[in-house]
């Protein structure tokens, strides 16, 4: 794969914004992001939380070489966007979102494939015996191996983010960056995705990951750390307990907020509403 030939980074962060502001385009004049700094390390597991419009998307669009900021230095997998073939450091990154464009009539076996190429339709000629075989075993690991056969069109919502997943592992990358990959799940299939990032990351000690939501309940146990951005700026961010506090998303949020962790998981709800305020409610 060509990436490769960027070489071996895994001592350095996996990201990192220095001074990171990012200015709409249209008028040149409006932040969008302001003056944001942000560090991930090799196997650490970050949240990006923020209301509608805070920047979530922005950052991750800078972290998988997507935009270039306006100001500021922004380092993937330890190469400075500027300096380097944006396509080489993509082809070493993992990224979901809802924008990616996939054949509906191709099976998930065949989208996982197509991890390979980094192409929407497969290129037949360049997959080998042990690609497809990695595509299957990806299909396991992500909990819906017997899906393999099934049309992408034909699956749900929880298992197209599931076998997007396994797509984007294909290319083997060391930072895997997803964009509200629980978008319109139900409860199950939530569960289940939950339940697939925890294993991924309990099984990958040299992944780490990023991913964006809007809700804390969609976080799995094995997120390490995680950013709230307010506004374009950065409100908080570290060591997930200390982030994901009622006093920080009341802030953020900017409406009593009380968030609360339970099982490793945590879980966040309107302070006014009734009970809320009731000791161990
Ligand atoms: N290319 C662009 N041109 C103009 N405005 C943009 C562009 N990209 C983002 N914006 C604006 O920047 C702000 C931040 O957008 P972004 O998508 O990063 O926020 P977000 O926190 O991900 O929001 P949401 O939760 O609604 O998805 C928004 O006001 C958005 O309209």
């Amino acid at each position: 794969m060509t990436g490769r030939s960027l070489g071996a980074t895994e001592s350095r962060p996996v990201i990192a914004l220095a001074g990171v502001s990012v200015h709409r385009r249209t008028t040149g004049q409006e932040i969008v992001l302001d003056s944001v700094d942000w560090t991930v390390r090799t196997g650490e597991h970050w949240a990006l939380l923020g209301p509608n419009g805070a920047g979530k998307t922005t950052m991750l669009r800078l972290a998988g070489a997507l935009l270039h900021p306006t100001a500021g230095t922004v380092d993937v997998l330890g190469h400075r966007l500027g300096r380097v073939d944006v396509r080489e450091l993509r082809a070493r990154l993992g990224l979901v979102t809802a924008a990616q464009k996939v054949p509906l009539d191709a099976t998930a076996h065949t989208v996982v494939l197509t991890g390979v190429t980094g192409t929407v339709q497969p290129l037949w000629r360049m997959y080998d015996a042990d690609d497809r075989e990695r595509a299957h075993d990806l299909l396991a690991e992500l909990g819906c191996k017997e899906l393999a056969g099934r049309a992408f069109g034909d699956c749900s919502g929880g298992q197209r983010a599931r076998v997007l997943i396994a797509r984007a592992l294909m290319s083997e990358p060391s930072l895997l960056l997803l964009d509200e990959p629980f978008n319109a799940l139900d409860l199950p299939s939530r569960e289940d995705l939950v339940d697939a990032l925890h294993r991924l990351a309990d099984g990958r000690p040299g992944l780490s990951t990023v991913t964006v939501t809007h809700h804390p309940e969609e976080l799995p146990p094995s997120t390490s750390h995680a950013y709230l951005l307010k506004e374009g700026r950065e409100l908080v961010s570290g060591p997930v307990d200390s982030v994901l506090t009622s006093e920080n998303f009341t802030r953020c949020f900017g409406r009593p907020i009380r968030v609360e962790a339970h099982d490793g998981r945590w879980y966040a709800r309107s302070a006014s509403l009734p009970g809320a305020e009731r000791p161990g409610a």
